[in-house]
């Protein structure tokens, strides 16, 4: 007995255990570390928890075997590992130490939650500690003191435990036992890292399970099967001495009575919190099955205490003779190493919880630190918190203070402020008042002085007036006196005219007297001639009378020499007249000035009413120069219509009953002109519909009467000596292209693609144009077929105003070059009979497309026409027809002939080389009158225009 003794109390002797308050922090936990069992009551979340089989293989080093050996189902519902948890996000409101690191966070975090989550543990713990406290209470009761057993003991083999109990009751230090040298295997594959000890625990019963000697759960403690053990080996032992009263009766004492208060594999130290609380804290949780009391792993023995355990208890009245000594030992013996092995496991588990212990202190001591910095912190922010309230308190006493001083300085200032604007605005009314005073007086200062000099200034306008209308009055005198003079030098002009008409119609009386002498003379001829056959008759009578007839023959002869030198003056005589006739008739053109205007009014269409012709008047009917146009009519504001007239002079106005023959009597000194060796350009101008065509080319127009006057002019000059060759073309410039009215154009193309270009000869003053057919004049009936072709093929449409309107300028050209045989004169002179496009407005034309590219261009020469007008009458000085440029007063001014085709074919015609005629023709209708006054204010330009001296072509 006194080796069982000492053999129990060799025993580790459980420590109380204090589990941890779940409302006490890691401190409280670290400081319970005195306790030497409480590591085993530590990792308190994860009892019971399934652990990951990764974790129990890192952990463990033998997963199959423990899982092999996992029996025992795990309980369910799976709840999460601390590791696990650790690894979630923080749930709780309570706020972590600022400085916690991993470790730090999981252990605070199982710390914090060890109420909630340690249910099962707590549960566990309870139990146990329950069965802890019977047992412990017992098993100290039973065992003694709890000092440690030499750890010779536990090293004591098993025949030293049962022959020689004595020797091995020697106490054996406590360090000798953690010495001992358990198999390598074994202690490997318990021993654990402490965080892995934290959640793994709940195997560890596993691992007992599955040794199959020791149950893990709180209904099954290996104690029970080992204090069962101890109790048969107490009564084996005691059969040789006789056990005190108390430990008879304290032993069944030992025995746990439920399978709940089955110590665990582990002692573990009595709560000093009742589990009813630690459950009340703690979430309920059943424990698994498995944990049911199994039976124990002992040899079921004859005597073994389950069967009739009341019998086992040894007494003074036990049938001792009934107890196999040997079967006793023997079971001492497995009881002994059941204990051995289970004191090793204890003590393991106890290494590994120490470890765990100083991990939590570890962890308890930094979490301290971190409150204690937080604590610091805290305290620090307080007293900032502190300061910075009393610091908002005086900064808003300071506020108010400020503020009150600045109320005040505010109305101080405004006070202040009223007082200096009402000062301010007394010295400014003051300052206006001031101001206008002296601004009255300036203003009657200025007024006076304007006055003044207003006066002076009237004076003075009154003055220069006085002047003015001196000098104007004297200007006007001379002006008179010029007029005076010019009229004079008018008159004298047309008294010279008229002096040289007279000389004129003296040298054509004279030429008739000549031509009388002449056909006198011719007369004498004859008549000598028959004098002279008389004579020859005498002479053959008188040949019979020689001498008679000798005389009479030289009578005769002397006659006739005088009459064949009477006849020879007569014809020096004439020709004299002839040149005398060709240079008044040149004197009188250019005194009709080398340009003028003729102006004509067509007569209004036979069908149209008189209420649709304009008012027309011809106010000088003896000269037929003067033309008066009544304007369109024009309502004034008040409703007054009024009319503008418009009055002109030109050279010769042709009222509406003038006709062709009229007409040309007047331009027939201009042809004989071209006769005479000059250019002569008669041209018609006006809007459509007008009558130029009608005037220039119709059957008894200007071309052909030109050219029958042309006809017999040349075959009179015939007898004077002169012959004249005539070469005419006939072309049109239409779109500002030159095309052959005489030619084959329009019959083939070839032909149309010919290509006319004008070239100027500035020696001769001749224009020339290419590729254009020129015709002999050879006879007067040429005439009517090339006029006829002519106007076959030139471009008309119908337009608005015309239904055979001239889309294109017809240039008659008529080349006249005479060579006198007598007197070896020679003349070139050409005439060139324009019928111009009818000028348009868009407006009123309302034409397209062709038509109006057609009128656009028809205006763009007409105008060019009148510039090239214009800068001719801006030419007051010597004009040369060679150049385009000529001098006008002290400079030189260009004459845009290149403009447009129309005024270079025409460069010479129009220049001072040339005898030119614009016929302008006016429409009688009201509807074209707008038209009518523009091209009579043309015309007038025109003929105001003065061009240069034309001189012969030689
Ligand atoms: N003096 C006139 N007496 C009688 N009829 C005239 C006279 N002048 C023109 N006409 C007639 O007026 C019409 C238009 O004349 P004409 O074709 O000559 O005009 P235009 O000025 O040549 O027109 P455009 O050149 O624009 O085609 C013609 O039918 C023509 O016979």
């Amino acid at each position: 007995m006194e080796e069982t003794e000492n053999f129990v109390s060799l025993l580790p002797q459980p420590k109380r255990y204090q589990p941890p308050s779940p409302v006490k922090g890691l401190s409280e936990i670290s400081a319970s570390t005195n306790n030497a069992r409480h590591g085993s009551m530590l990792p308190p979340p994860q009892y019971g928890l399934k652990r990951p089989a990764s974790n129990r293989m890192a952990n463990n080093g033998s997963p199959e075997k423990r899982s092999s050996s996992e029996a025992v189902p795990e309980p369910q519902p799976k709840r999460k590992t601390l590791m696990e948890r650790a690894g979630e996000p923080y749930k709780q409101t309570q706020a972590a130490p600022r400085s916690n690191t991993a470790v730090s966070n999981s252990v605070a975090f199982a710390a914090a939650r060890a109420p909630s989550s340690s249910s099962y543990s707590s549960l566990s713990r309870s139990t146990s500690s329950a069965s802890r406290i019977t047992s412990n209470s017992s098993f100290s009761q039973s065992v003694g003191s709890g000092i440690r057993p030499p750890a010779s003991s536990l090293a004591r083999p098993k025949t030293s435990l049962a022959k020689n109990r004595n020797a091995q009751a020697a106490t054996r230090p406590a360090t000798s036992l953690d010495n001992r040298d358990p198999p390598k295997e074994e202690v490997k594959s318990k021993r654990m890292f402490p965080m892995n000890l934290l959640s793994h625990s709940p195997q560890k019963n596993v691992s007992v399970t599955k040794r199959g000697a020791r149950a893990i759960s709180p209904s099954r403690s290996p104690f029970k099967s080992r204090d069962s053990s101890l109790a048969k080996a107490m009564q084996t032992l005691r059969l040789s001495s006789r056990p005190s009263k108390h430990e008879l009766v304290s032993l069944p004492l030992a025995m746990p009575k439920t399978p709940s208060q089955s110590p665990s594999r582990i002692p573990r130290a009595t709560p000093t919190k009742s589990p009813d609380k630690l459950m009340h804290n703690a979430p309920r949780f059943t424990p698994p099955e498995r944990h049911k009391f199994e039976p124990s792993p002992f040899p079921a023995s004859p005597y073994s205490p389950n069967k009739s355990r009341k019998k086992q208890y040894l007494t003074i009245d036990s049938n001792l003779e009934s107890w196999d000594p040997e079967e006793q030992y023997g079971n001492m013996e497995r009881m002994y190493q059941d204990v051995c092995s289970h004191y090793k496991e204890a003590m393991e588990d106890n290494t590994s919880f120490r470890e765990t212990t100083n991990f939590y202190k570890q962890a308890a001591a930094k979490l301290e630190e971190d409150k204690a910095l937080l604590t610091e912190n805290i305290i620090s922010l307080k007293a900032e918190v502190e300061t910075s309230r009393y610091r908002v308190s005086s900064i808003e006493r300071e506020k108010l203070e400020v503020k009150r001083t600045a109320e005040e300085e505010l109305d101080e200032v405004r006070r202040s402020f009223r007082i200096e604007m009402e000062s301010v605005k007394q010295s400014h009314r003051d300052e206006v008042e001031r101001m206008k005073s002296d601004h009255r007086e300036e203003v009657r200062d200025v007024r006076r002085r304007f006055e003044e000099e207003l006066e002076s200034e009237r004076i003075q306008r009154i003055q220069a007036l006085s002047q003015a209308s001196t000098a104007t009055a004297m200007e006007k005198q001379k002006q008179e006196l010029e007029l005076d003079a010019k009229d004079r030098e008018i008159q004298s002009v047309r008294n010279e005219v008229e002096r040289i008409n007279a000389g004129l119609e003296r040298e054509q009386s004279l030429n008739d007297q000549l031509r009388q002498n002449l056909a006198g003379a011719g007369n004498t001829q004859a008549a000598m001639e028959s004098a002279r056959q008389a004579l020859q008759a005498k002479i053959d009578y008188l040949e019979s009378d020689n001498k008679s007839q000798s005389e009479a023959y030289a009578a005769m002869e002397r006659k006739m020499t005088e009459a064949i030198a009477h006849a020879t003056e007569c014809m020096e005589k004439l020709r004299k007249e002839e040149t005398l006739r060709r240079k008044l008739h040149n004197q009188v053109q250019e005194l009709k000035g080398n340009i003028r205007v003729f102006c004509r009014v067509r007569p209004s269409h036979p069908s149209s009413d008189n209420e649709d012709n304009a008012r027309i008047a011809f106010p000088d009917v003896d000269e037929s120069k003067q033309i008066e146009v009544r304007g369109p009519e024009e309502t004034s504001s008040l409703g007054k219509v009024t009319t503008k007239k418009y009055d002109f002079e030109f050279d010769r106005v042709f009222d509406t009953a003038s006709h062709n023959g009229i007409i040309f009597e007047e331009i027939s000194q201009l042809i004989q002109s071209a006769l005479d060796g000059f250019n002569v350009c008669i041209f018609a101008y006006g809007q459509t519909g007008s009558g130029k065509t009608f005037t220039m080319s119709s059957e008894d127009g200007m071309i052909p009467r030109a050219l029958r006057q042309i006809y017999s002019t040349s075959k009179e000059l015939e007898s004077r000596g002169w012959t004249y060759s005539m070469e005419g073309s006939f072309i049109e410039v239409y779109n500002e292209e030159i095309r052959d009215l005489l030619g084959e154009e329009g019959r083939s193309e070839k032909a149309a693609t010919k290509k006319h270009d004008i070239h100027h000869d500035t020696v001769r003053c001749e224009t020339t144009i290419t590729n254009v057919t020129t015709l002999n004049l050879d006879s007067q009936d040429q005439v009517e077929g090339i006029l006829e072709q002519a106007m076959a093929r030139r471009s008309v449409a119908a337009t608005s105003s015309n239904e055979r309107s001239s889309r294109s300028h017809s240039v008659f050209i008529l080349k006249l070059q005479g060579r006198n045989s007598i007197t070896g004169e020679q003349s070139k002179g050409t005439l060139n009979l324009v019928d111009l496009a009818g000028s348009e407005r868009l407006n009123n034309s309302k034409v397209e497309g062709a038509r109006l590219k057609e009128t656009q261009n028809i205006n763009k020469s007409l105008s060019c026409l009148g510039d090239v007008i214009g800068a001719l009458g801006q030419q007051s000085g010597g004009f040369n027809p060679r150049s385009s440029v000529n001098v006008n007063g002290g400079g030189e001014s260009h004459i845009p002939y290149r403009n447009s085709k129309l005024t270079y074919l025409l460069q010479y015609s129009l220049s001072g080389n040339s005898k030119t005629l614009m016929f302008v023709m006016v429409a009688p209708e009201k509807k074209h009158l707008q038209e009518t006054i523009t091209s009579l204010k043309f015309a007038e330009k025109v003929g105001n225009t003065k061009i240069g001296v034309a001189k012969r072509s030689k």
